[in-house]
């Protein structure tokens, strides 16, 4: 593809530089990470957190590259190196018209909490009603016939427009992703066509990223203001702190809003029944009152199901359809799933919080249906958000029973270290430093009428610790320790 033709007419300061021999160049490859440069690439050098991308020009050319963009002049290239203000965006506009296909309809959801589960419930809404639906996020791609691991929440533009461009290929039509907020400052979604955005809910997370909680809300925004197309839906849980100015921020960049939830107008949810696996759920919609018993423990799980089904109606499925399909939906994996029961009846959950307001809603979630002792087994991530750590201690020991504290990915930080800021606000809780030990002392604690909780790493695969990970899963832990347990 000729480079004028990939850079296309978004970025008028390219323009006199695309007219002459530059705009002609052949490129056959579009990367930002030098040492994947190939013969023929275009190297887009990025100011990351780490790197500024700008120092390997050299090496990408070396590498074969034959051009490259940059936020800034770079002299004495034996390559062209054309500037553009805004090189991430570029990145993303040029990866989209590089790959050039995507699902016909794309969504995308962001919030602090619940993207997962709410990507997830779409894709499957969407199987449900017929269509060939795929997800993208933090438990990785699932789509007809695929399902793979992955490692970013929102992946680069990179990777991400070669797999919507495959996912097309073989027939996806629908597909539902998850906009984090690193993606959205990072510009990562900006080349993806979406037909509707959502809107979950905000609390504190990633503060080792954005400076300020104003910071972190702005970036999440920036899928209503910057890459929802004006004019297209956008679903908003109306239950949530936040939803108000998320809801201000939607409207006032032109969004049709659709609200859902307690407070919602779209689908408005009138009445809610727990029970301790499902819950039943009355949803007023369009006038008439739909009874829907959700197959999911766990009040926030509505919550998410209802942003779900907005995205699915709001992408042309009858709202019949998408309720019907909630009855059958399957948890996200590592979602408050059921790992298994004792034989006197305590049930055993893995869930993925590993933040605040997760852990406090997974916590209350689980109350109701506990005659018992909730007991949670928790840590917190190395090279994090190191302010989390109290904040979650307390919140473990005002809902919890028993709280067990232990590791949760190191990564290249002292776990006693992190588990010790965990402590310091939560007096009373037990410190076991190693996660299987951990899991299987409070497996052996479990009493009729228990619920344990092991949060944090929900469909994880490994733990990082000094920098070697190694094969865990709290599933299989979880597992391993019920059939050892004897009532
Ligand atoms: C903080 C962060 O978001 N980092 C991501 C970001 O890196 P960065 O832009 O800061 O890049 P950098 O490492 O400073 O390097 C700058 C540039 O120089 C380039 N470079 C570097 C070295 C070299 O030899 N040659 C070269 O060209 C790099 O490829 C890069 O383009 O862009 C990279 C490419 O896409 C990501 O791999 C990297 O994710 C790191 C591994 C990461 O841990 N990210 C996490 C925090 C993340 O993104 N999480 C979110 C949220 C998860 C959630 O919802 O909780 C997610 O969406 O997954
Ligand atoms: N709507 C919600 N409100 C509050 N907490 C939730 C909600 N949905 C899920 N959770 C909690 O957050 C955890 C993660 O859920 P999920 O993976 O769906 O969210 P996510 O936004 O994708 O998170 P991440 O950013 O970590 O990928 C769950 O295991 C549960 O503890
Ligand atoms: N996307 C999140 C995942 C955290 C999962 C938790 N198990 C941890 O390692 O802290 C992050 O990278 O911050
Ligand atoms: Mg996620």
């Amino acid at each position: 593809m000729k480079l004028s033709a990939l850079a296309g007419t978004a970025f008028p300061e390219l323009n006199a530089a695309l007219a002459g021999s530059s705009g002609a160049l052949d490129i056959t490859s579009l990367t930002a990470d030098s040492r994947k440069a190939e013969p023929g690439a275009l190297f887009v050098a990025i100011a990351g957190s780490k790197a500024d991308g700008a120092a390997f020009i050299d090496d990408a050319a070396q590498r074969g590259a034959v051009a490259a963009i940059s936020a800034s002049p770079h002299e004495g290239s034996r390559i062209p190196v054309l500037t553009v203000d805004n090189p991430r965006a570029f990145l993303a506009i040029a990866a989209a018209r590089f790959y050039d296909a995507q699902p016909e309809t794309m969504v995308a959801v962001t919030g602090t909490a619940g993207k997962t589960s709410v990507a997830s419930f779409t894709r499957q809404i969407w199987a449900q009603a017929g269509l060939a639906a795929a997800m993208i996020g933090t438990t990785g791609v699932t789509a007809p016939g695929r399902t793979e691991y992955g490692s970013l929440t929102t992946p680069d533009p990179v990777a991400l427009h070669a797999l919507l461009a495959e996912l097309a290929r073989d027939g996806v039509t629908h597909g539902a992703m998850e906009a984090s907020s690193h993606g959205l400052d990072q510009y990562r979604l900006d080349g993806v066509r979406l037909s509707a955005g959502a809107f979950t809910n905000l609390g504190r997370d990633h503060m080792d990223y954005h400076p300020t909680v104003e910071h972190y809300f702005a970036a999440k925004m920036q899928l209503f203001e910057r890459v929802l197309p004006t004019g297209s839906p956008a679903v908003i849980n109306a239950d949530d702190e936040w939803s108000d100015r998320a809801i201000a921020a939607a409207e006032g960049a032109g969004q049709r809003v659709l609200t859902v939830g307690r407070k919602g107008k779209f689908l408005a949810l009138k009445r809610v029944e727990q029970k301790r696996d499902s819950q039943f759920a009355e949803i007023l919609h369009d006038g008439t009152i739909h009874e829907v018993r959700l197959p999911l423990a766990g009040e926030f799980q509505i919550s998410n199901a209802l942003v779900a089904a907005g995205l699915a109606i709001a992408t042309g499925v009858d709202a019949r359809t998408a309720f019907l399909a909630l009855e059958k939906v399957e948890g996200a994996a590592g979602r408050l799933q059921l790992a298994g029961k004792a034989e006197n009846g305590a049930l055993a959950y893995i869930d993925y919080a590993h933040k605040p307001d997760a852990l406090e809603k997974v916590l209350t979630a689980v109350r109701p249906f506990t005659t018992g002792r909730v007991i949670v087994v928790f840590g917190c991530g190395g090279d994090r958000d190191r302010g989390k750590r109290p904040i979650m201690g307390e919140i473990a020991t005002r809902l919890a029973d028993i709280v067990i504290v232990t590791d949760d990915n190191p990564r290249s930080e002292v776990p006693a270290e992190i588990r010790s800021e965990i402590l310091a606000a939560a007096p009373g809780a037990k410190e076991i430093g190693d996660r299987a030990e951990a899991i299987a002392h409070a497996v052996g604690l479990l009493q009729t009428g228990d619920t344990l909780i092991v949060a944090g790493k929900g469909h994880e695969e490994g733990q990082t610790a000094g920098g070697v990970t190694r094969p865990f899963s709290d599933l299989a832990e979880v597992k391993k320790a019920l059939e050892g347990h004897a009532s």
